[in-house]
């Protein structure tokens, strides 16, 4: 049976201590609204008495996000507990999050206060938290530096205060899996009324260890995870809430668990909190990072085009990503190059996918990546460089007395020059059309045709794309002219070299001379 884990955001209060992220009032509430989107179980929308505008804003998200619960940070003392309830009235489901640290080397230089001191602290805080708020978080800071016979003890007390969720923080990314799994299955075995109280960690990643830190201790029965968007928080950061939610459910039938959270919003909700803390994701990074579904080298690619699951565990659909990047580099292959070139419209195989293949290593140990529109030009060079390839030679275009549109186009092709005209069509544009089909014997549907100004003033180059359907899959051709005329019957006839190009021989068909 599957348990249920829950996931506790803290974006807005621990991913606010990154130097440099801070965010304004309209920032966390979108923040906290993209929150609830992704359906996590607690909020932890600030620490009320470190400012207005920190008061303000766990007031704000508490009065006007609905569907989490909404949890805010105090000290333990009166001051810092009472501000936490006020700023969380209007919240339908408050949390108070008190936390005291118990390690000695906070007690000694930080607190200056001995064990049974912090122990009748934390009581008295917890109880106090009590009297605002049913649903109380005890947090012993510095947990993973404690010593585990007096870490059992403060938190027995602070369960039997009232505190229904106990957080067992690495506040300085000090513990390794091992270790942290220890410590909860300690807790576990030697705290009495442990069960009346969820476990929660909070790991930081001091050694890069605060997911596994946090997968451990699900392992050993935390129920708990305190995490942020893209793992961001003091320091080093926290926790990544979108690797520990992939890694549990990507892993389900290891750990048995799951969470509420909706997986598909995880890569929007990392860009908007990239975008409004300024906090760049890194590109390599689990999940949320450019290059999380990106690959380069052949085999994998092969690999993929054959069955994504040889190179992929997760879906790029499962995250928010739309789809697997096959980037092109100087390590990709055949495979992936004739998938890239269908999909721009060319059909290679063979000798021809060769040629674009050896003319593309070329350039690939000259560029870092290329780019679509490198391989499109790669391809056009080629059609260019054969002579076998028809050329526009002249056209001209004239409206018999009757109004029905006639076209005259001489295409050459090699040593052979062809001249021939089309009464009628649709209009000018559709007779030209029909006249280069003509000579040329292909017959094809067009599909998409666009004009448009690729530059400015009177003179401005009009481009003109067409997209050609021709025995079940599609051509896209592309000419350029100052008369937008011409540009369009130079897209049609780089359309049609690309199908002989592609396909070999065109395809002898009947000319059609009734529209
Ligand atoms: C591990 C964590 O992430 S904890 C959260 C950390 N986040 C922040 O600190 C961000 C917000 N903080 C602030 O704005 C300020 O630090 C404030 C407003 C909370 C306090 O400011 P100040 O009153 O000027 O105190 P300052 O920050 O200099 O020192 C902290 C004081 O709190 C005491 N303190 C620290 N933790 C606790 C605690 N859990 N319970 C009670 N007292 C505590 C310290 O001992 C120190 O007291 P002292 O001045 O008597 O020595
Ligand atoms: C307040 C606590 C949970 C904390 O942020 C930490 O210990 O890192």
């Amino acid at each position: 049976m599957s348990r249920n884990i829950v996931i506790f955001d803290t974006t807005l209060r621990d991913g606010e201590q990154s130097p440099g992220a801070s965010m304004n009032l309209g920032e966390k509430l979108e923040v906290a609204q993209a929150l609830v989107d992704l359906k996590v179980d607690v909020i932890e929308a600030g620490f009320p008495i470190a400012s207005p505008g920190d008061f303000e804003a766990v007031r704000s998200i508490a009065e006007n996000t609905k569907g989490a619960t909404i949890c805010g940070l105090a000290r333990c003392n009166d001051k810092d507990i009472d501000r936490a309830g006020e700023a969380l009235k209007p919240a339908e489901q408050g949390r108070i999050h008190v936390f005291l640290a118990t390690s000695a080397i906070h007690r000694e230089f930080k607190l200056k206060m001995d064990k049974q001191e912090i122990i009748d602290r934390a009581i008295a805080g917890v109880k106090r938290a009590k009297s605002l708020c049913d649903n109380i978080e005890f947090s012993p800071e510095d947990a993973a530096r404690t010593e585990i016979d007096f870490l059992c003890k403060v938190v027995e007390a602070a369960i039997a205060a009232g505190a229904t969720t106990v957080n067992i923080p690495d506040t300085v990314g000090y513990a390794t899996p091992a270790y942290m799994g220890r410590v909860i299955a300690d807790l576990k075995n030697r705290v009495p009324n442990i069960d009346q109280a969820v476990i929660s960690v909070h790991c930081h990643n001091d050694l890069g260890l605060a997911v596994a830190n946090s997968l451990a201790a699900v392992e050993n029965g935390a129920g708990q995870i305190e995490c942020t968007i893209n793992g961001i928080g003091e320091r080093a950061g926290n926790c990544s809430l979108e690797e520990i939610v992939m890694a549990l459910k990507t892993r389900s039938d290891f750990y048995h668990c799951e969470t509420g959270i909706d997986t598909t919003r995880l890569v929007p909700t990392s860009r908007l909190v990239s975008s409004v803390t300024g906090l760049e994701v890194q590109r390599n990074k689990a999940i949320v990072g450019r290059n999380a579904f990106a690959h380069e080298s052949g085999i994998h690619q092969d690999g993929m085009l054959k069955n994504p699951t040889t190179y992929e565990i997760m879906r790029p659909e499962d995250v928010g990503f739309q789809k697997t990047d096959l980037v092109l580099g100087k390590h990709s292959g055949r495979a992936a190059l004739a998938d890239r070139a269908k999909s721009l419209g060319y059909h290679l195989e063979g000798d021809k996918l060769q040629e674009v293949f050896e003319a593309f290593k070329k350039l690939a140990d000259k560029k870092k990546e290329v780019y679509d529109s490198d391989i499109a030009a790669l391809i056009d060079k080629r059609v260019a460089a054969h002579d076998d390839q028809w050329q526009l030679v002249r056209y001209e275009l004239k409206l018999e007395a009757d109004g029905i549109p006639a076209a005259t186009v001489t295409l050459k092709r090699g040593g052979e020059q062809v001249t021939d005209t089309f009464f009628g069509g649709d209009g000018p544009l559709d007779a030209l059309f029909r006249v280069i089909e003509k000579i040329t014997d292909t017959q094809v549907m067009v599909r998409d045709y666009r004009v448009h100004s690729v530059s400015q003033g009177k003179d401005a180059q009009g481009e003109s794309t067409v997209e050609l359907e021709y025995q079940n899959r599609l051509y896209r051709g592309r000419g350029v002219s100052t008369d937008t005329v011409e540009a369009s019957t130079l897209a049609f006839i780089n359309a049609l070299n690309r199908i002989a190009l592609s396909a070999g021989e065109p395809v002898k068909t009947q000319y059609r001379d009734t529209v």
